[in-house]
């Protein structure tokens, strides 16, 4: 039985024809997209075709955001007028701010962001405009935007003021200028551009699948992102990163990892950072992220992170033979970069708006509403006892 709307099934083994169910859709190809491929086979990675070990490290993340975006990466003049445009829409509005502000300071960063979100929907001038061009626009608007969030947030989490955008900076120089109120040395530069190059797309995840099943309902970006935001935020996806560096934190040295690991297998959790629905012989991120994390170390690596890093990759492999995923390299990456923990999922949110976007306007050009089929296996069919229970109140005199 495939039909939900004869749900005469009693119990799930008394289907005479049972559907195959897949769980968590694992498997399944829902659609197509010419956004990116996953390949696990050979654990790569391609944007627009593209090897994204290929883009990160030379390419700045206004051109990948533009490849992801228009298909094609940009000639000189297009880049000058996506950087032009990018900088242009850099300030929050004050509605955005004024909210941000509101906010109770215990509020988790992600909630933030996802409020924020929220709040630019509310106020879009457009909102009428259901056009691939005005969507653009908007997305252009919350690449710009999520930064001047996710600065102002942590920020005002250690009792600091806003921080302007400065016009002259890229993205992500910017970015940083805006978080620790001074640019950083070139390589944490790099460094932090290289992971939001790498966290800007990743087909059909769990966050983007969220963008495009509510795109699909025929509803507005902002409400699609703000969805995207939510499912991201949860720990078996962008809440990892943050996650790995609680994992640090809790185990404190390299020599404590072992006996940590074989704890936590032991009481069968998760080890954050480890595992890919899709991969199976490595995340292809996780090379150029981590040497971007070797050249963050070579600075300076006073809480013996590099150590603690390689001696769990080595204890998972050993006991589980589970490799890291991009999240990983990424958490202490942002930690020794300055960014305080509950910062790195906005972090990649303000990256992976890029590829949210670009899924919208993938969905809507191509639209088919998302509603799969469930097997239903709750009580047979039944009727409602009569002549117990309340019944409907009885209308107010008024
Ligand atoms: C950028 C990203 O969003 S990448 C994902 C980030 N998420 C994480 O790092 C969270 C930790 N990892 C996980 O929870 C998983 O690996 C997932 C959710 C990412 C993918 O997992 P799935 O494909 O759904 O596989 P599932 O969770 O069923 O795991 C299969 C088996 O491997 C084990 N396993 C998978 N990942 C891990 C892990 N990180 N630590 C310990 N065991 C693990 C499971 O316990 C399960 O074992 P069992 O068969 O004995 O029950
Ligand atoms: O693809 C996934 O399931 C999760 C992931 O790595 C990502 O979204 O970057």
């Amino acid at each position: 039985m495939t039909d939900e709307s004869t749900p005469t099934a009693g119990t799930a083994a008394a289907l005479p024809d049972r559907p195959e169910i897949h769980r968590g859709l694992a498997g399944v190809v829902v659609d197509a997209t010419e956004i990116s491929s996953v390949d696990p086979a050979s654990s790569s990675l391609l944007y627009r075709g593209y090897p994204v070990q290929e883009l990160a490290g030379t390419r700045s993340f206004e051109e990948v955001a533009y490849l992801l975006w228009h298909g094609e990466l940009p000639d000189d003049a297009e880049l000058e007028q996506m950087r032009a445009q990018e900088r242009a829409r850099r300030e929050l509005p004050d509605a955005v701010m004024e909210t941000v502000l509101a906010l109770p300071l215990t509020t988790h960063p992600m909630d933030v962001v996802r409020t924020a979100v929220s709040v630019i929907g509310a106020h879009d001038p457009t909102a009428e405009d259901r056009s691939p061009e005005a969507d653009l626009s908007r997305a252009q608007d919350l690449m710009a935007q999520l930064p001047g969030i996710v600065a102002l947030d942590q920020r005002r989490r250690h009792g600091l003021e806003a921080v302007d955008p400065r016009p002259d900076l890229g993205y992500a120089e910017n970015f940083l200028h805006m978080v620790f109120g001074q640019a950083p040395p070139e390589p944490v530069v790099q460094a932090f551009e290289v992971s939001m190059v790498l966290y800007a797309e990743h087909s059909f995840n769990a966050s983007t699948f969220t963008a495009r099943v509510v795109a699909s309902t025929l509803s507005d970006l902002h409400s699609a992102v703000t969805a995207a935001v939510g499912a991201l935020k949860g720990p078996l996806h962008g809440g990892a990163n943050e996650a790995v560096m609680a994992a640090f934190g809790e185990i404190g040295t390299a020599d404590r990892v072992d006996a940590w690991l074989d704890d936590v297998l032991a009481r069968k959790q998760k080890v954050m950072g480890f595992g890919h629905r899709v991969y199976r012989t490595g995340d292809s991120r996780v090379p150029a992220m981590k040497a971007a994390l070797d050249g963050l170390l070579a600075i300076d690596d006073p809480e013996g992170l590099g150590a603690m890093y390689a001696a769990l990759e080595r204890g998972m492999a050993e006991r589980t033979g589970i490799l890291p995923n991009l999240d990983y390299p990424t958490g202490p990456a942002y930690h020794l970069m300055g960014f305080d923990t509950p910062t790195f999922t906005p972090l990649f949110a303000a990256s992976r708006v890029v590829g949210w976007t670009a899924h919208v306007r993938e969905q809507l050009a191509h639209n088919a509403l998302i509603r799969p089929l469930s097997e239903y296996t709750g009580p047979e069919r039944r009727h409602v006892p009569q002549g117990a229970g309340r019944g409907p109140e009885p209308a107010r005199p008024r």
